[in-house]
């Protein structure tokens, strides 16, 4: 069981095992560039080496990128070209499979339909949201799965051919990533690898399609791409394409660019993650504003513990000169309440 988080304020890191560089609570400029290539070794020294580096980008920045990821550029092409058909449908086809529509909150967000910020006055973007789904031809274990508080069937747009397979091909190759990265993550808290197996036997997983049109050459101080905010869960996966709108605050308050780099995924920690470890690793702030003039896509998708998961800070993340920053809920009950702020003001 975790002792004490070190790098937290009031503890000190276990000598020996390589940590004397990792900064402690700074600024930043620039968000980190990670190795993935040996996310699936059983070398426990190249473990140790990896979880050291999302240790310390999840400490200092909430945010890094990851490359070797090993997904296919094909795979990311076709959801991406399954998602830029669907946005080009009409838009009474696309208000067939309303979000309003769900319990669950699946399906079609139109523009301003969705809110993050509630300072501003809509998002300047539309997405499809779909949940946890089995693979089609799947025998795998997780086939059958009730989901707690956003369970929901999701719902498909009709008219593209070959819309649902492209998108769930993506998505599943996408959860296998994450359920590689929660071991990591505990491996990182200086936890048991396992930590987080018993918590994650149906994870929140649930993705968008994301269509940001160019913001207006005057833009609207109160409706940009996506207004400021963390994430709700424990971490996200974003692909973006390579026009560039995604921005991250750092410590300073500075916006910093996340721009793209060609084969990585984006990582941002949320803030289950930053409850768990009473905001050792952070849930940072971001925002995308798309000024380039062309249209941009990006696919996020959120990894989030059992929705029936209390998120109680680990204990070496309470100490008397840092105590505990959060009510105890579940996750579910955090992540609906979440939700249902966001799209609060497009509910008709
Ligand atoms: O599209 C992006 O770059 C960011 C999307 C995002 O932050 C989100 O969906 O939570
Ligand atoms: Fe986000």
């Amino acid at each position: 069981m975790l002792a004490s988080i070190p790098n937290a304020p009031s503890s000190k890191r276990p000598e020996g095992m390589g940590y004397a560089n990792v900064r402690t609570e700074s600024t930043f400029e620039q968000i980190p560039v990670i190795d993935f290539a040996n996310a699936s070794s059983t070398d426990p020294v190249l473990r140790r080496k990896l979880a050291d580096e999302i240790r310390d980008a999840s400490i200092n920045v909430g945010f890094f990128y990851i490359k070797n990821h090993g997904i296919s550029a094909d795979v990311i092409f076709d959801a991406l070209d399954a998602g830029k058909k669907f946005f080009a449908l009409p838009e009474e086809s696309k208000k067939h499979i309303d979000i309003h529509k769900s319990s669950a909150f699946k399906g079609y967000t139109a523009l301003l339909g969705e809110n993050t910020n509630s300072e501003n006055e809509g998002d300047l973007h539309e997405g499809f949201d779909i949940g946890w789904e089995p693979e089609p031809e799947s025998s795998s274990a997780l086939v059958e799965r009730n989901d707690g508080a956003m369970a929901g069937e999701n719902v498909w747009p009709e008219g593209i051919p070959g819309f649902k397979s492209d998108v769930l091909t993506y998505y599943h190759a996408v959860v296998r990533l994450g359920q590689q990265l929660f071991p990591l993550f505990a491996l990182a808290l200086d936890l048991p690898e396992n930590f987080f197996d018993d918590k994650t036997t149906k994870p929140a997983a649930i993705m968008r399609l994301l269509h940001y049109p160019p913001q207006p050459t005057r833009p609207a101080e109160k409706v940009i791409g996506i207004g400021a905010h963390t994430d709700y869960e424990c971490f996200t996966i974003l692909w973006q394409d390579g026009v560039g709108a995604l921005q991250v605050m750092n410590t300073d308050g500075k916006w910093v660019d996340a721009v793209p780099i060609e084969g990585t995924f984006v990582l941002n920690l949320g803030d289950q993650f930053a409850r768990w470890t009473n905001d050792i690793f952070k849930s940072t702030m971001h925002r995308a504003i798309n000024k380039s003039g062309r249209e941009r896509y990006s696919i996020p998708l959120f990894f989030g513990t059992d929705y029936d998961v209390k998120l109680e800070p680990l204990p070496g993340c309470v100490t008397v000169e840092r105590p505990a920053r959060y009510e105890v809920v579940t996750a579910g009950e955090y992540v609906k309440s979440r939700l249902e702020a966001t799209y609060a003001h497009s509910k008709a």
